[in-house]
């Protein structure tokens, strides 16, 4: 596999395409030996940080603040599914509606971590854009990552449709689902924060929310060098980087 040079590699912050951000991530996988479930592991935790240091709970009206977690059916949603647990013991009280579920062990354990730690799942999603509002004040959008591709089928399609209609803040893991991951999509969702991972997609130069932050502190330095990611130096022990 050749080093794919990165067009924009000399700019402050690198954003890559589809293809190297999978290319990225096998090699993560192949190469550096990493395992899905790890790295899912400081994906969803560097989401749920990020949550908490934009969205603290002290800042919300409700006590616990009431959070609402849309899973789709890939690693996004795993992402999503982790996130979850830690928010919980951040002190938010998160719900999860999770449609469609891999029959995987990976999944069907975090299903089980969260059902343990008495996070509810919803058999349905209100289809009011009004009733999720009543019923959360964030959304946590973990339905599509960088492996999404051509028109949403259902049932994303009408849940996308009703998120688009929601006052509350959605915060989106990775890539704002439904948006092309590389040329976005105006008439999308706009999330009010954005949680990159591992580096910025190229969809986020479109971004218009007020906050974009990076997660998923795993690569490697080598890795990193390789394919001149240009990654930001997160501050000490921190695991969500605020680019903006
Ligand atoms: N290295 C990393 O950065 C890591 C990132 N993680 C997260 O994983 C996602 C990418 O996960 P992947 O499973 O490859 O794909 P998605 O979650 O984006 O979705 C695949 C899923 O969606 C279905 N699908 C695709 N297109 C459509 C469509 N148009 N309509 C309906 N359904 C669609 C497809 O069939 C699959 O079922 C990355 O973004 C990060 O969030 C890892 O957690 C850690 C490593
Ligand atoms: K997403």
């Amino acid at each position: 596999m050749g080093v794919i040079k990165l067009a924009s590699a000399f700019q402050a912050v690198v954003r890559i395409s589809q293809e190297e951000a999978q290319v990225v991530d096998q090699e993560l996988l192949n190469e550096y030996q990493f395992s899905v479930d790890q790295l899912m592991e400081l994906a969803g935790l560097s989401c749920a940080v990020a949550i908490g240091k934009v969205y603290p709970p002290t800042s919300m009206s409700r006590s616990p603040p009431t959070v609402l977690v849309i899973c789709g059916p890939g690693n996004n949603g795993g992402d999503g599914l982790v996130c979850a647990r830690h928010l919980k013991l951040f002190g938010y009280q998160p719900t999860i509606y999770y449609p469609k579920r891999p029959n995987k062990p990976l999944f069907t354990a975090l299903v089980t971590q969260c059902q343990k730690m008495d996070i509810p799942f919803l058999s349905d999603l209100p289809l009011e854009p009004m009733l999720i509002d009543e019923l959360c004040e964030l959304v946590v959008d973990a339905i599509f990552g960088f492996s999404f591709k051509g028109d949403v089928r259902e049932p994303f399609q009408s849940i996308l449709k009703v998120l688009g209609g929601v006052t509350v803040p959605i915060a989106s893991i990775d890539i704002p689902s439904g948006w092309d991951v590389e040329k976005g999509n105006a008439e999308g969702l706009q999330p009010d924060l954005l949680i990159s991972l591992t580096v910025p997609k190229k969809s986020a130069a479109h971004f218009t929310g007020r906050y974009h932050c990076l997660g998923g502190r795993f690569v490697p330095p080598a890795l990193e060098k390789k394919y001149q990611l240009n990654l930001p130096s997160y501050p000490d022990t921190e695991c969500a980087y605020h680019l903006q």
